[in-house]
C-alpha cells in the first residue's frame, strides 16, 4: 500500500482550535487540521509553514511536534505529523482551499464531522487540553 506523508497544524488560539472543511477528493465534506503532503527534500516542519501560507495564507510563529497518526485508507497509508501551532502575530486565515473554517472550542471539538484518521487524536486532545494548551508554552 502506498504511504502518503502529510503534516498537519493543531492551531491554538483564545482556548479554540482551526478546523477546515474539506472540499478536496474522495474525503471532501470531512474537517481536518489544515496541513498537507510533505514533498520530497522538505522536512515536516517546512512542509507545513509552505502549507499554511498556501491554504490560509499565514504564517506560523510556534510548532511543536504533537503526534504521528498512522491511518489506513482504503487505498493508501496515511502517515501525518502532527504539530501544536500558533500563528505569527496579526496573522488571520482565510479559507483559500476550505470552504469554511471553524475555532472549536474542547466543549465543540466533536461537533463537527473529522475525517476518519482524525477522530483519535481529536478525542485525546480533549481529554488532555489543559495540558497541550498550557498558557505558559502559548
Ligand atoms: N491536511 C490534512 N490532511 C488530512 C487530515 N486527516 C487526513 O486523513 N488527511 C488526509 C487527507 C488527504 O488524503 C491527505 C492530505 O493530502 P492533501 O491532498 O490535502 O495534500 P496537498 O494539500 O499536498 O494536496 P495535493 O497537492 O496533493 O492536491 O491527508 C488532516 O487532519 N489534515
Amino acid at each position: 500500500m502506498p504511504i502518503t506523508h502529510v503534516s498537519a497544524a493543531i492551531i491554538y488560539r483564545d482556548e479554540r482550535v482551526l478546523a477546515g472543511h474539506r472540499t478536496d477528493g474522495k474525503l471532501a465534506g470531512g474537517w481536518e487540521f489544515p496541513g498537507g503532503k510533505v514533498k520530497d527534500g522538505e522536512t515536516p516542519e517546512e512542509a507545513l509553514r509552505r502549507e499554511i501560507a498556501e491554504e490560509l495564507g499565514c504564517d506560523l510563529q510556534l510548532m511543536w511536534p504533537y503526534d504521528t497518526i498512522e491511518y489506513d485508507y482504503p487505498a493508501f497509508h496515511l502517515s501525518m505529523d502532527c504539530f501544536v501551532c500558533t500563528l505569527a502575530h496579526g496573522e488571520e486565515p482565510r479559507g483559500i482551499v476550505h470552504d469554511e473554517l471553524r475555532w472549536l472550542s474542547k466543549a465543540e471539538l466533536l461537533d463537527v464531522e473529522w475525517l476518519p484518521a482524525d477522530v483519535r487524536l481529536v478525542r485525546e486532545l480533549g481529554l488532555f487540553w489543559d495540558n497541550t494548551f498550557e498558557p505558559e508554552h502559548l
